[in-house]
């Protein structure tokens, strides 16, 4: 059957605050905590974020992670320093007030950066992101050179022996060998995580598989934006909702 001819997903249920007690909750940054923006540093954290997310840890005990594709040092910068993070994709982890636990740079990964701009240079809109241990090439700003981007980064991928990770209007070159569903294993089995029934909010495709280890692992995922084929049980439209889901689980949680 043509894909055009398939019946609409229907809406995942909106989850209850009730789910956050008790909860290990693990935060996607970019387009679950903040808006998607036109650029990677386009992003900006307000104080109230920061203030939600303090006093829902509080009332769950500790157990809050973010986790993202960003790097330790950049969630840092975007005023996450005092909370317990997983960068890059499930390869870096720091508690706060500690050095990132990540694996050391490939010296792979400059050349890719340099293959990149070059890619760039002659593509306007096209963006290369320079991050701790990965390299990241955005085409939001020029849709149109999305498959030429993809097909240098699987070639450069191969060349490398780095894995690609793809995003929204991004590919990414990494190391392999993790991703969000392990970052959620590894986690869960340290404090402040432990013991609580696993929480994923989250909205890109990186996501599923936190969300897939959260449902492993006895809890639930719930997706940001509009339905697709997910690990997710439940579904939130937009940031907008999850800052009002969270607030109304400080508010629930005793
Ligand atoms: O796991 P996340 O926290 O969701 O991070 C995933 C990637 O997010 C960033 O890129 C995305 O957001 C940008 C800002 O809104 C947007 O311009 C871009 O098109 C998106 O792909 C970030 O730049 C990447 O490093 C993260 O891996």
């Amino acid at each position: 059957m043509p894909e055009t001819a398939l019946p609409p997903l229907p809406d995942l249920p909106a989850p209850s605050p009730a789910l956050l007690t008790g909860a290990a909750l693990f935060l996607d940054f970019d387009g679950t905590l903040a808006p998607i923006a036109d650029t990677p540093d386009g992003v900006h954290v307000d104080d109230d974020l920061l203030a939600l997310l303090a006093a829902l840890r509080s009332k769950l005990d500790g157990r809050l992670a973010i986790v993202s594709g960003r790097s330790i040092a950049t969630l840092r910068e975007f005023g996450f320093e005092d909370f317990l993070l997983a960068g890059t994709h499930g390869l870096e982890f720091a508690a706060p007030g500690e050095a990132p636990d990540a694996p050391p740079r490939p010296p792979a990964i400059d050349a890719v950066e340099r293959a990149f701009h070059i890619f760039a240079d002659t593509r306007p809109g096209v963006l290369v992101e320079r991050k701790s241990i990965s390299v990241g090439l955005h085409f939001r700003g020029a849709p149109d050179c999305g498959e030429a981007a993809g097909l240098l980064a699987h070639q450069l991928a191969e060349e490398h022996g780095l894995a690609v990770q793809a995003g929204k209007m991004l590919f990414e070159l990494r190391p392999g060998g993790a991703d969000k569903g392990s970052a959620v294993t590894r986690l869960m089995q340290q404090a402040p995580m432990a013991g609580g029934t696993p929480i994923f909010i989250g909205d890109d495709v990186t996501d599923e598989e936190g969300f897939a280890a959260a449902a492993q692992l006895g809890g639930h995922g719930i997706l940001v934006g509009p339905a697709r084929h997910t690990h997710a049980a439940f579904g939130l439209e937009q940031v907008a909702a999850v800052r009002h889901y969270l607030a109304q689980g400080v508010a629930a949680i005793i």
